[in-house]
């Protein structure tokens, strides 16, 4: 077997929860990091990024593509081989959009390219899983599409969830970060059955929603009890931009992940308008953000392999 000397592994942000599906259903988005990774004949690792706020992600062994690499050479019980990694960057750090999903599954990705693909996708997705700690990041990011993923006792089921063609994101990003860990810090441990209730029906009607693109189903059904309302405080401006999206048609807004990034579900006619009304309302907060109209990615991580 010849082994590949390089790879490099294109993966996509992703958005997760879409308001009640707190930390099983997420999205992939048209926005991508790319992970070049060059087999070494001796050497240490080296590191090297480029693109978006590049300067802060960290190049030494804490780097989580290498540390997801060397994971994935862990768990084989092997030695890595010496690589350099090179990160072309497109996706904010921080934000809500899956950045840390997107490394995970690049460096996993990548290494089971360069040792001549000895784990399954399924094999890789689980490794990705127990590195995140929660699925609805890095199974999008690695399958592409809208993606449910339920636990048993043993396996993870994956179930892709109809996303009708007609709907479409828009991301509003603020020029601050919020990390998942402060952002799961102010969330209760425990909840009423009534806010458990209230999830499982808005959960059940977001999936005919995305299904059917009904708008009376999806505007109701954004709504969600177990994470936003603790986090839309550490979230300046979250009402403001809220008002702006509806009032320009969206269906409804979501923290996007961990935010602080916030998401518009809306559909052509109304994305444009909608986008800039969010990036209105968050300069009137005193707050630069970017805003993008994106669409549903449906490949998830792709490769290309140099010989
Ligand atoms: N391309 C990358 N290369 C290396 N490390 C990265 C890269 N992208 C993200 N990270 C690491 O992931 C961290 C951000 O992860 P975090 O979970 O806080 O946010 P996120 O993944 O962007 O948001 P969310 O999980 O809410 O979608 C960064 O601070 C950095 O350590
Ligand atoms: N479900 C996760 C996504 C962010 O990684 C959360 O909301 O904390």
């Amino acid at each position: 077997m010849s082994l590949v000397s390089c790879v490099t592994v294109t993966v996509p942000a992703t958005t997760a929860n879409l308001g009640p599906g707190f930390d099983c259903i997420g999205a992939a988005l048209t926005l991508y990091n790319e992970f070049k990774f060059t087999r070494l004949d001796k050497g240490e690792v080296t590191i090297s990024v480029t693109g978006a706020e590049a300067e802060k992600v960290q190049t030494d062994e804490s780097n989580l593509v290498y540390q997801a690499f060397v994971t994935f050479y862990q768990h084989l019980q092997q030695t890595p081989p010496p690589v350099k990694i090179e990160i072309g960057m497109d996706v904010p750090l921080a934000r809500g959009l899956g950045s840390s999903a997107t490394a995970i599954v690049g460096g996993l990705v990548g290494a089971n390219l360069l040792a001549g693909e000895p784990l399954s996708q399924s094999q890789v997705m689980e490794l990705a899983i127990a590195m995140e700690g929660h699925p609805d990041n890095v199974v999008p990011a690695l399958l592409g599409g809208c993606r449910l993923a339920a636990t048993t006792d043993t396996v993870w089921e994956i179930c892709e969830i109809p996303w009708h063609n007609h709907l479409l994101p828009v991301v509003a990003i603020p020029d601050f970060e919020l990390s998942t860990k402060q952002a799961r810090q102010v969330l209760p441990t425990q909840v009423s059955r009534a806010d458990a209730i209230f999830n499982t029906a808005h959960f059940g009607l977001l999936l005919r929603g995305l299904e059917t693109a009904n708008s009376n189903w999806l505007k109701a059904a954004l709504q969600d009890k177990l994470h936003q309302p603790y986090r839309k405080a550490l979230i300046p401006g979250y009402d403001a931009v809220n008002s702006a999206a509806l009032s320009k048609g969206a269906y409804g807004m979501v923290i996007s992940g961990a935010g602080p990034t916030l998401l518009a579900l809306t559909d052509e006619l109304h994305s444009q308008a909608v986008a800039t009304a969010m990036g209105a309302a968050w300069k009137l907060e005193g707050i630069t953000a970017i805003v993008r109209s994106l669409c549903l990615d449906t490949q998830g991580a792709s490769s290309t392999i140099q010989a």
